[in-house]
């Protein structure tokens, strides 16, 4: 008796069109937990001008860079130099 997986069972458009109801679950997330990030960004900054510091850490920004970098390579880094534009703007 051969068995046969659900995933065989079902047609390529059937696997491809499920495929990306999950990808578009997974990126209303990731667009949740941007803006989410951009929040508790915005909290650290006001409070850093608040008590007469600077909006931008460049310290900090390179620790996050090399997060991104070491978990997803090269393309980590772009990532990485977008979601801080979007935490706190252009520099
Ligand atoms: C949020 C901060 O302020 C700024 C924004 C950062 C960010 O969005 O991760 C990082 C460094 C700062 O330039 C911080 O210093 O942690």
């Amino acid at each position: 008796m051969t068995t046969t997986s659900p995933e065989a069972a079902a047609g390529p458009e059937t696997i491809i069109a499920d495929a990306r109801e999950r990808i578009d679950a997974l990126d209303d997330r990731i667009i949740g937990l941007v803006q989410e990030r951009m929040a508790v960004s915005a909290v650290v900054q006001q409070t850093r001008i608040a008590s007469g510091g600077r909006r931008v850490h460049l310290s900090r920004e390179m620790e996050i860079l090399a997060r991104y970098r070491d978990a997803l390579g090269k393309p980590g880094t772009s990532l990485a130099m977008t979601l801080l534009e979007l935490s706190r703007g252009r520099i």
